[in-house]
């Protein structure tokens, strides 16, 4: 009987035991320094992943993308958390549309993918100020960010402070997808090297996190990187593209992490576009063989980017020296294009994956069908001047001398600083300043006079009555995210302005709010506008609207390129979605992506509304046209190249990335 008795409770502690092991196992996710692996729920486990930035993605997408991405044979997305999309004031936060982090954690675990989450407060990734607020410019000018700089400090502190317990909600020790967190961004990269400052970092995130979590870093694949990039308590992870010997890179990550999984944590399928520059573009081959050899090594590996998306609005960076602001499209090459279709890539990364990891059995995704509604009447709406009253609605600041966009808390797109002309100017007199950021289009009485262009024509000669309105429209064009220059990036007209030597005083200043201007608003306010003016070459910047023709039918609306040729440069918003800025004579990038979910149903009004800047074939009366296309152009050979790179030419099923 007492024998019995034990076999049964021997039995029940078994039981008891396994469910107790089974359980520990689940929701776990550590590092198995011996095995040289992550442990995943109690199994080894590899992160095939790739990069994919919610914030360049309508959310509307965001699932069909994820979807793609595991049918390419990935377990896992990457993705950055940039500051000033989710605190575009200090002390005011965003979690909505682009910026509802929540929503893009839920659908990715709701499509089987875990997460790697890169969570700054820097993360570079050609976004604007690479990532950084800019309000942090008002706070001290002269800030040295991502170091112990005390009101940076503060501001990070504040700001994890809000993001750090949504992410310990999503940890997948926590029943979430995210599976360790990134804190800063190639910091080895950067001038400062302060120990001290990623030591907040690290402490700030382990105690937001908690004990388990995994807390990573991300540099360069070099040892003078590394060291200045990472702290105790962070796993080393390194970055490397595909036209380097995997196994020697990961060499230097051996240097810090003897033991532990082998992490390329930025394996770059394509690289970043600059305005004037070829579109980027890397071999299918080149970037399948490296791959091949990163998977054979066993390593874990996240492709940057797998999905690039676009810079909406004015969420562009930029690199420096020279300034060169980043296009709106981040298409970066990859796997999956700007507007999420398969292309060759894809196929050939998948295939390769193929021979590591069973491919679910599902169908890949289809691409999304892209209407072409052909040409828009643009209808002249008014000179920038003459639509101030709805284009900058509040009290214009006044000011003895011009003050940075920052200085009157007006952060991004464009801002208009007005004075008037002190003397009569008979002949051509010059206007200079050594400080407009970073394009300033100058009128005297809304007749155009030239163009100021950081880093290059800082003069503008000019002509004029005493009296006349002399303006300069500035366009910020990005700040610069990567690098010393970070700390030089604030914006507007930053130095004085001088006519013929002499300082010009008195200034008016606009902020300039496009998204004011819509179907309603131009006949509620009754603009009255004389036309554009047009003297050498240029055209005074002005708005234009139209209807885009979508056609009665049940299948529309769909994605859709806004085709700007035979206009200049300006920005173009659809329903009062910011569709961000286009420069067609300038390219790559021709065309702009209009994405399905910004467009109405056709029985409704869709209204494109175009800020150009420097010239068109139209006239205040004249109409002239944009065309809506279903064929993308992001790759037309700049000015002054003549560069290799071949044109995308179209297919079905799938864009060839030859
Ligand atoms: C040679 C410059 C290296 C700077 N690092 C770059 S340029 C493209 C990519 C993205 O910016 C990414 O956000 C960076 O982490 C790494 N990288």
């Amino acid at each position: 009987m007492a024998d019995r008795r034990n076999s049964i409770l021997v039995t029940f502690f078994c039981f008891i035991s396994f469910i107790y092991i089974c359980e520990c196992q689940n929701d776990s996710f550590t590092i198995d320094y011996n095995g040289n692996t992550f442990i995943l729920d109690g199994k080894p486990f590899r992160a095939i992943s790739g990069s994919m930035h919610y914030s360049r993605t309508h959310p509307y997408y965001w699932k069909d993308r994820l979807m793609k991405m595991v049918a390419a044979g990935l377990n896992t997305v990457q993705t950055y958390v940039p500051w000033n999309i989710h605190e575009p004031t200090q002390g005011k936060y965003d979690f909505t549309g682009l910026a509802n982090l929540e929503l893009f954690l839920q659908t990715a675990q709701d499509v089987g993918l875990k997460v790697l989450m890169r969570s700054g407060p820097y993360i570079c990734g050609e976004w604007e100020y690479g990532g950084l607020p800019a309000w942090l410019l008002t706070i001290n000018p002269n800030m040295v960010v991502r170091t112990m700089d005390p009101d940076y400090i503060k501001a990070v502190d504040g700001w994890y402070d809000v993001l750090l317990p949504i992410l310990k909600k999503y940890l997948h020790i926590n029943g979430g997808p995210i599976l360790m967190v990134q804190i800063e961004n190639e910091y080895g990269s950067y001038f400062a090297c302060d120990y001290d400052y990623l030591r907040f970092l690290y402490q700030k995130a382990r105690t937001g996190l908690g004990e388990k979590a995994i807390i990573y870093t991300t540099d360069g694949d070099g040892d003078a990187y590394v060291k200045c990039g990472t702290v105790e308590g962070c796993y080393v992870t390194i970055d490397f593209g595909p036209t380097s010997n995997p196994a020697s890179n990961f060499q230097v990550q051996r240097h810090f992490e003897p033991k532990g999984p082998l992490v390329n944590s930025e394996f770059y399928t394509g690289w970043l576009d600059h305005w004037g520059n070829p579109h980027a573009h890397t071999a299918i081959d080149t970037v399948c063989n490296s791959l091949d050899k990163i998977l054979a090594l066993g390593a874990s590996v996240n492709m940057y980017m797998f999905e690039g998306g676009t810079n909406f609005g004015y969420w562009n960076g930029a690199n420096a020296p020279p300034y060169q602001p980043v296009p709106t499209s981040y298409d970066y090459d990859s796997p999956l294009n700007e507007t999420g279709d398969i292309t060759d890539k894809y196929i050939a990364i998948r295939q390769t994956i193929s021979k590591y990891q069973k491919l679910p059995e599902m169908p890949i995704p289809p691409n999304t069908p892209k209407g072409n509604y052909g040409d828009t009447d643009m209808n002249f709406v008014a000179t920038v001047q003459d639509a101030l009253s709805v284009l900058s609605p509040n009290q214009p600041v006044s000011s003895t001398y011009p003050l940075t966009m920052e200085q009157i808390k007006f952060y991004y797109g464009f801002i208009l600083y007005r004075t008037k002309l002190p003397t009569d100017i008979t002949t051509p007199t010059p206007l200079i300043t050594g400080g407009v950021r970073d394009r300033g289009y100058v009128t005297i009485d809304q007749v155009p006079q030239g163009i100021f262009i950081r880093d290059d024509t800082t003069q503008v000669n000019i002509t004029g009555k005493q009296g006349q309105y002399l303006d300069i429209l500035v366009e910020n064009t990005g700040r610069i995210g990567f690098a010393t220059l970070m700390n030089y990036n604030t914006k507007g007209i930053i130095a004085n302005v001088t006519l013929n030597g002499k300082i010009l005083t008195d200034w008016t200043i606009y902020p300039i709010s496009l998204e004011n201007i819509n179907g309603t608003t131009i006949f509620q306010h009754n603009i009255k506008s004389t036309g554009p003016k047009k003297n050498k070459g240029l055209q005074t910047p002005s708005i234009f609207i139209g209807k885009i023709p979508i056609p009665a039918s049940s299948d529309e609306p769909k994605d859709t390129f806004l085709d700007p040729t035979n206009w200049t440069k300006g920005q173009a918003l659809v329903n009062g979605f910011n569709l961000g800025r286009y420069w067609p004579v300038m390219g790559p990038q021709v065309t702009l992506y209009v994405p399905k979910p910004v467009l109405k149903e056709p029985s409704k009004l869709n209204y494109l509304v175009v800020l150009e800047l420097e010239n068109t074939t139209c006239t205040s009366s004249s109409v002239c046209k944009i065309s809506f296309t279903d064929i993308p152009v992001i790759n037309k050979i700049p000015p002054g190249f003549h560069s290799n790179i071949r044109n995308i030419p179209e297919g079905y099923p799938y864009h060839k990335r030859v």
